[in-house]
């Protein structure tokens, strides 16, 4: 038995390291976590969960619309922001509870403070000082906020969340995931929605078709799309107001929301101290097994900048946990993740994209359905749904599968475990359509 505190010390209770604490502490290890906000981390507390929850909130919008021509009368509807803000934050704290719980099962001792390593084995929380065999750091990252003069006005998506009241007029920064997201959110709750892009074009890293998909119905909506348009400077009027000054001339805003892209949280975090090295984002560096340039120090999650999505994260902790304390060494595997843009409509992909087949492999084939859901149909919402299939010419197998329309996240799951599995195209020939569904057209791509 070890002479120190902890086998193993966490610094935050996010994904990865709710799962890296509650597992090691299973295969036996004496285990304490440091958290300096919320249990749960930000998936739960201010990312994925309550994101998705506005999603299905601003969802209703079309849903009340469309309602009229499949006979139901909504009359007098009326949106109440404090009402969904207040629900969502009521089923943030509820969860948050269940995962203090997870760790209180397991026996895990919570430090609800911010920790910072002194040494390769030693963590500050406080006025305490612990000593761990093996720190796990698992901090996350922040939304970063540009320099320009202004910016510190805006908001980011932490405080999203938690507005008072919706402004008339919004300004988004980015082009990414987040950024489209909270568009298509605050769109939908009747926000004038400006987003506006220090580059050309949405989403990168997403296939080219699919996001211009996006782009043409999100602009259809009404939300507008600035693009090489870096934002030079915010000045803040009397009235409240934002100025925002942009190459093509200034605007007026009632709020600024960056969604500029997200950094690693390793800032003051005393690193140093132990010899643990950061890449130029800042981010921990470490090997396949997660192990940072200090032995004892270990690190998962977006702080070590991989891939920034929460399954990951939670796959690096368990991982971590079953190969440091579990005795069953094991290594991520990150080819083939699955990834959705839950803008209106969502979007998912998973593999290559067509671009990036082209590039790999050469002589690639693609297979789409370009189609009107039958329920837009009759809604009389000029909406199409795009799927695309893309299969290496040389040995049939899918390489990559993309979509945009209703539900298209929940069908891309499923289709996901067919490409990681390596299946060829006529191998979705083969199996008959679920009718009528907007899947079965996944079988029936020419
Ligand atoms: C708006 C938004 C939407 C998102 N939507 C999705 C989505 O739909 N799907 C998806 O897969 N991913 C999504 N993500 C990303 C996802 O939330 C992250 O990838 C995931 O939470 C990373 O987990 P983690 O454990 O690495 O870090 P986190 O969950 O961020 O946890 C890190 C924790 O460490 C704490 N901490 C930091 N420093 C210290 C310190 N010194 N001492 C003590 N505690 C500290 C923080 O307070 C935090 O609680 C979203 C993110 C955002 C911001």
């Amino acid at each position: 038995m070890s002479q120190r505190d902890f086998n193993l010390f966490v610094i935050g209770a996010g994904s990865g390291g709710v799962r890296a604490a509650r597992v090691s502490a299973a295969h036996g290890a004496k285990v304490a976590v440091a958290e300096e906000y919320r249990i749960g981390g930000t998936c739960v507390i201010r990312g994925c969960v309550p994101k998705k929850l506005l999603v299905y909130g601003a969802h209703f919008a079309e849903d009340l619309e469309d309602a009229r021509r499949f006979g139901w009368h909504v009359e007098g509807k009326r949106f109440d922001w404090p009402t969904l803000r207040d629900n969502v934050l009521a089923e943030v704290t509820r969860l948050s509870g269940l995962y203090t719980q997870t760790l209180e099962n397991n026996k895990v001792k919570i430090l609800q403070e911010r920790a910072v390593v002194t040494g390769p084995n030693s963590v500050r929380v406080g006025e305490c000082e612990y000593t761990a065999d093996v720190i796990l750091i698992a901090t996350g990252a922040r939304p970063h906020v540009p320099k320009q003069p202004g910016c510190e006005h805006g908001i980011t998506s932490n405080e999203a969340f938690h507005l008072e009241q919706l402004p008339k007029r919004l300004l988004i920064a980015g082009g990414g995931y987040i950024a489209n997201e909270f568009a298509g959110v605050f769109n939908e709750f009747g926000v004038k929605v400006t987003v506006v892009n220090r580059s050309d074009a949405i989403l990168r890293g997403y296939d080219a078709q699919i996001r211009d998909r996006l782009l043409q119905i999100s602009m259809i909506k009404g939300i507008q799309f600035l693009f090489n348009s870096p934002i030079e400077k915010i000045v803040k009027e009397s009235s409240g107001a934002l100025t925002v000054h942009m190459p093509g001339g200034p605007a007026e805003f009632d709020a600024v929301m960056f969604a500029t892209g997200r950094v690693p949280n390793t800032q003051g975090l005393g690193l140093e101290s132990a010899g643990v090295e950061v890449d130029e984002n800042g981010a921990v560096r470490v090997d396949d097994e997660s192990r940072s340039t200090c032995p004892s120090i270990y690190a998962v999650g977006d702080v070590t900048d991989r891939v920034q999505l929460t399954p990951v994260a939670i796959r690096e902790g368990q991982a971590f946990a079953d190969t440091v304390f579990g005795k069953k060494p094991t290594k991520v595997d990150y080819s083939c993740i699955p990834s959705a843009v839950f803008s209106h409509p969502p979007l998912a992909g998973v593999g290559m994209t067509e671009g990036e087949a082209r590039n790999r492999l050469g002589a690639v084939k693609v297979y789409t359905a370009d189609f009107r859901p039958m329920k837009n149909v009759l809604a009389g919402r000029n909406e199409r749904a795009l799927y695309k299939v893309i299969v290496d010419a040389a040995s049939e197998k899918i390489v990559g599968a993309h979509m945009i329309g209703p539900d298209a996240p929940e069908i891309l799951q499923v289709l996901a475990i067919a490409v990681k599995a390596g299946i060829r195209k006529s191998q979705l020939d083969e199996v008959v359509a679920v009718h009528p569904t907007m899947a079965e057209e996944l079988v029936l791509l020419k």
